[in-house]
């Protein structure tokens, strides 16, 4: 089922942030966390880096099996349409969606592509501002200065929080968190989920199975979502933190609500030909780190040195390069995973690069057709894939909406970041969220163990959202 369609005609021109007076302050200072207290920003965001969204152009929602299909040819239709000025020309620059996919086909909740009005983009050499608009008039440079007078807040520089100057409450992460109430299935019922998994590995049905759950939080007061993308950003700094609204602001249940985190795995990238995903399975909690132990050393030898946990990320690893090879005309690593260190957690982590091959019609395949392609690796569902989805819906209870799925960014070249996502939030009104987390389990999982792997992956969006 679709909404909102026929695909809008947009023009959309992209100018270097210096070229736009009104920006001069944040030109001096162009991290993309100081625009975090604009009204309902959508994020893509790491090291002060990234895409920030402000407004609201067009968008496509989309339910079912079909969702990243239709959802393609929606882009494709617009961004064939759009009369286009790019100044900057790099990936990122002139049309630009952010979008979020429901993990399964079944499920009810919404998928899209929101447009934003304005987007700001900074890289390590660059900064430039796209403005978009519905219609065939091309937008000015005036067009652009008026429009970040309108819709960007800007925090000012050195007010304290982390150098991005956003106030303390936005540096550190929350001393307390609110109180999390079981969503689907309680502790005792999920766990009992994960020894039924385990019991059907052990027989054979399946090599690799994720099994998550979800707990529901009421603040008690309003979310200041600000606030919370700044903690987001600025403690997991090696982690992408996302924020996208596909609908109404509070339109759940059946809508998507808005969609928010820091996901620290990447499930493809594509940037002008090559493509990139950071893979991750394999999980050990800082808190588990014995008084006096080395951190590193213990990392290495309890996640590198375990077969168990090896086995875990292999799985994963191969469903990546199985969904990307027929793409590529090369895809190399994975070969020797590291050890990626969080504030929480460590992951083994594998990063895969693939140069990618032209189609039959002479094109690249965009990212949004690679996230396709792709998802669900077995990070978040399980080998074989099909039969680990059927179970993850009959063991799980619940509908995992945007949780686990493609969450991102994609631009009319065929550019695009699409992250896992991971460790986040669906908001469901003002002050309620829904947090999810899973593990990868296999033969030998302990049920016990794998709860308490939740916690530790649940803690940062529980840590980022205001303690009642
Ligand atoms: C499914 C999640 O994490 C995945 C990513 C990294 C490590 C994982 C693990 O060790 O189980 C999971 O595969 C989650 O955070 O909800």
């Amino acid at each position: 089922m679709t909404t909102e369609f026929p695909a809008p005609r947009l023009s959309a021109l992209t100018l270097p942030l210096s070229e736009v007076p009104s920006a001069a302050d944040f030109a001096r200072d162009p991290d993309v966390r100081r625009l975090l207290a604009s009204e309902d920003p959508a994020t893509w965001i790491m090291r002060g880096r990234g895409l920030v969204g402000l407004g609201r152009a067009a968008s496509f929602r989309v339910r079912g099996g079909t969702r990243f299909t239709s959802a393609r040819v929606w882009w494709d239709a617009v961004s064939q349409d759009a009369a286009v000025m790019d100044r900057v020309d790099r990936p990122g620059t002139g049309l630009v969606g952010f979008g979020a996919f429901a993990f399964a086909p079944s499920s009810t909740v919404e998928s899209g592509l929101m447009v934003p009005e304005l987007v700001i983009g900074t890289s390590d050499d660059a900064a430039w501002l796209t403005l978009i608009s519905d219609g065939t008039a091309a937008p000015t440079p005036g067009d652009v200065d008026a429009a970040w007078q309108r819709l960007a807040r800007l925090a000012p520089t050195g007010a304290g929080g982390a150098g991005t100057g956003r106030g303390a409450a936005a540096g550190a992460a929350a001393s307390s968190y609110p109180t999390a109430v079981p969503g689907a299935l309680d502790e005792e019922r999920w766990m009992a989920a994960v020894a039924d998994g385990v019991g059907m590995i052990r027989a054979g049905e399946l090599d690799k199975l994720v099994l998550a759950r979800d707990v529901v939080v009421d603040t008690g007061e309003p979310i200041d979502l600000g606030a919370v993308l700044g903690r987001l950003s600025d403690r997991f700094a090696t982690c992408w933190t996302y924020c996208v609204r596909l609908g109404a602001e509070h339109d759940a249940p059946g809508g998507a609500g808005r969609l928010l985190g820091a996901t620290p795995e990447m499930l493809v990238r594509v940037h002008r030909g090559t493509a990139s995903a950071r893979v991750l399975a394999g999980t050990l909690d800082r808190q588990d780190l014995p008084e006096g132990a080395n951190p590193e050393d213990f990392a290495v030898t309890e996640l590198g040195g375990s077969e168990k946990q090896q086995r875990e990320h292999r799985f994963a690893v191969d469903s990546l390069i199985a969904g990307l090879s027929p793409y590529a005309d090369e895809v190399s690593g994975g070969e020797h995973p590291f050890i990626l260190a969080l504030p929480n957690v460590w992951h083994l982590a594998s990063d895969v690069t693939a140069r990618l091959r032209a189609g039959v019609d002479g094109t690249l395949p965009s990212a949004l057709e690679l996230a396709e392609a792709v998802h669900p690796t077995a990070a978040v569902c399980g080998t074989p894939t099909e039969t680990a989805g059927a179970v993850i819906e009959d063991l799980e209870r619940m509908d995992r909406g945007l949780y686990a799925g493609p969450v991102g960014w994609l631009d009319g070249a065929g550019n695009g970041e699409w992250g896992i996502a991971l460790r986040g939030a669906v908001q469901l009104d003002g002050h309620t969220a829904r947090v999810s987390a899973g593990c990868g389990i296999v033969a030998e999982s302990d049920p016990r163990a794998e709860l308490a792997e939740t916690w530790a992956k649940l803690r940062p969006m529980l840590e980022s959202l205001p303690a009642r």
